[in-house]
């Protein structure tokens, strides 16, 4: 791949051909119907998919970009067990590599940048047999901020083209995002949120927002997906459970579209290595500020320092 297309454009080139490969193992571990589920902790599973995913999408991308780091959600896979060589991935998505890069990031090195990684987002609904609603998530943060992203949809049914399985979908900050079609907001406010790990606190921050019509579905990404295509008008998720790889690649693309992902308060999330894992302060997404704001607004302060003060 020509070295003279700028380091955060290959990057995100490279990342784009990873994570559709990624989503053929996820496809691959669920037809061989051996998903070796693990629960990490009360209500957070991992499985085989997770796994190979994840050791995939950070072999092929550390081959490439030696010094970037690299940070996935899935403690150490690579000690357990080898790459495949097959899954090695080192092409590079054509249409991207042919975009141009955003001024302020042209200069950037390879020690600026953290790749956050969620080898498989949705994992609850994975092994519920909700397809739809998992993604591959790969964040590009630099200097603490996200600007670039891919989401993967490894089950999406393309119409027209039937043996065609999946798509992926990326963002890079200033030039814009693709593989999708965008769509304005709905009508009415229809809000999206968690289907698998709600409590007392998200349903409060949901009630208040007095929408027509709230989506219960899995994973940071799909639903960042549904505010993209028009298909919901706000992300709430009053809880500390999303971590920094379930939103970086997710806000990247969102931003990249003219939309604001922040955490319950308003505030941006930052992306560096040391940063806490945790998003400890919930989602709040909209694919414009106006919507941001509505929601914003709506939440109550004592919810917004119930979360602060956890
Ligand atoms: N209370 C919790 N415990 C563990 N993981 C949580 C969680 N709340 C949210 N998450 C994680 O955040 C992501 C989005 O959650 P949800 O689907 O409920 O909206 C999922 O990522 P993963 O599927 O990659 O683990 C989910 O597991
Ligand atoms: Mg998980
Ligand atoms: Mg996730
Ligand atoms: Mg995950």
């Amino acid at each position: 791949m020509s070295t003279s297309v700028p380091l955060i454009v290959r990057l995100l080139a490279s990342s784009v051909s990873v994570a559709g490969r990624a989503g053929k193992i996820v496809r691959d571990v669920m037809s061989k119907g051996e998903l070796g589920i693990v629960e990490k902790a009360k209500d957070d599973y991992q499985t085989e998919a997770d796994r190979s995913a994840q050791r995939c999408i950070i072999a092929s991308l550390s081959s490439q970009y030696p010094k970037i780091n690299i940070i996935g959600e899935e403690d150490n896979p690579d000690n357990e067990g080898d790459v495949c060589s097959d899954w090695l991935t080192i092409d590079a998505d054509k249409e991207v590599l042919c975009l141009e890069c955003p001024s302020e990031l042209q200069g950037i090195k390879e020690e600026d940048i953290v790749v956050w990684v969620d080898p498989l987002d949705g994992t609850s609904e994975y092994t519920q047999g909700f397809l739809e609603h998992v993604t591959v998530l790969i964040g590009i943060s630099v200097n603490e901020k996200p600007v670039a992203g891919v989401i993967h949809q490894p089950y999406y049914k393309n119409v027209g083209s039937e043996n065609k399985t999946g798509r992926t979908i990326w963002g890079l900050q200033e030039i814009g995002v693709g593989g999708f079609t965008p769509a304005p907001p709905p009508n009415s406010l229809i809000i999206t949120t968690t289907r698998s790990h709600s409590n007392p606190v998200v349903e409060k921050a949901l009630q208040v927002m007095n929408a027509s019509q709230i989506l219960r579905v899995g994973g940071a990404g799909f639903k960042v997906l549904q505010l993209l295509e028009g298909k919901a008008s706000v992300y709430v998720f009053a809880s500390p459970g999303c971590k920094k790889w379930d939103t970086c690649a997710p806000e990247a693309i969102l931003s990249a579209a003219g939309g604001k992902l922040t955490d319950i308060l308003g505030h941006n999330y930052k992306y560096g290595a040391s940063e806490p894992r945790p998003n400890k302060t919930g989602v709040l997404a909209a694919v414009n500020a106006d919507l941001h704001n509505y929601a914003l607004n709506r939440i109550p302060q004592e919810l917004k320092e119930k979360l602060a003060n956890k």
